[in-house]
C-alpha cells in the first residue's frame, strides 16, 4: 500500500512513536509524508520516506494531488486541534479529497493505531478496489 504520513508539530512525537511500534508492518509498504514530518519518521525509525514539501508550503497539496490521482491507498494525518494552521485551507482541501476518494483517513492517533492494527493482520489484504 501507498501511505501518507502526516503531523502537525505538536503531534509528530506521537506519530513517531506510532510509527515506530508498527515498523515492522509499515517496512512492507511505500511510504509517503510532508517534508518535516518525513524527517522525523526517518530520524525516529530505520524506514525510508518520500518527502513531500512542508505542510505549510504545499505538501499537503502535493499530497493531495497523488490521492486525486489514486496514488495515496490511506492517509494518517495527526492534526493538532488546538493550535491555528496558516495553512488550514490546504489541510481542509486533502481532508476533502480523501473523502471524495473515499481514501481511508485516520485524523488522530485513537484512529490511526486499530487501523494500524488491521494494516498488521492483513485486515486490508483482500480489499482490492483501494489498495
Ligand atoms: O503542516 C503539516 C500538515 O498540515 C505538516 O507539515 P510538515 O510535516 O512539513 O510539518
Amino acid at each position: 500500500m501507498d501511505i501518507a504520513l502526516i503531523a502537525h508539530d505538536k503531534k509528530k512525537p506521537e506519530l513517531v512513536a506510532l510509527v515506530k511500534e508498527y515498523e515492522e508492518t509499515l517496512k512492507n509498504h511505500t511510504l509517503y509524508a510532508t517534508g518535516t514530518t518525513g524527517r522525523h519518521v526517518e530520524e525516529g525509525t530505520e524506514l525510508s520516506v518520500h518527502r513531500f514539501r512542508s505542510g505549510p508550503l504545499g505538501g499537503d497539496q502535493q499530497i493531495g494531488a497523488y490521492v486525486s490521482d489514486h496514488k495515496i491507498d490511506l492517509v494518517l494525518f495527526i492534526r493538532d486541534p488546538l493550535t491555528p494552521q496558516p495553512h488550514e485551507p490546504d489541510v481542509s482541501a486533502l481532508l476533502r479529497l480523501c473523502d471524495v476518494y473515499e481514501v481511508p483517513l485516520a485524523t488522530n492517533v485513537g484512529t490511526a493505531e486499530p487501523i494500524l492494527r488491521a494494516l498488521k493482520a492483513g485486515v486490508f489484504d483482500e480489499n482490492t478496489d483501494n489498495f
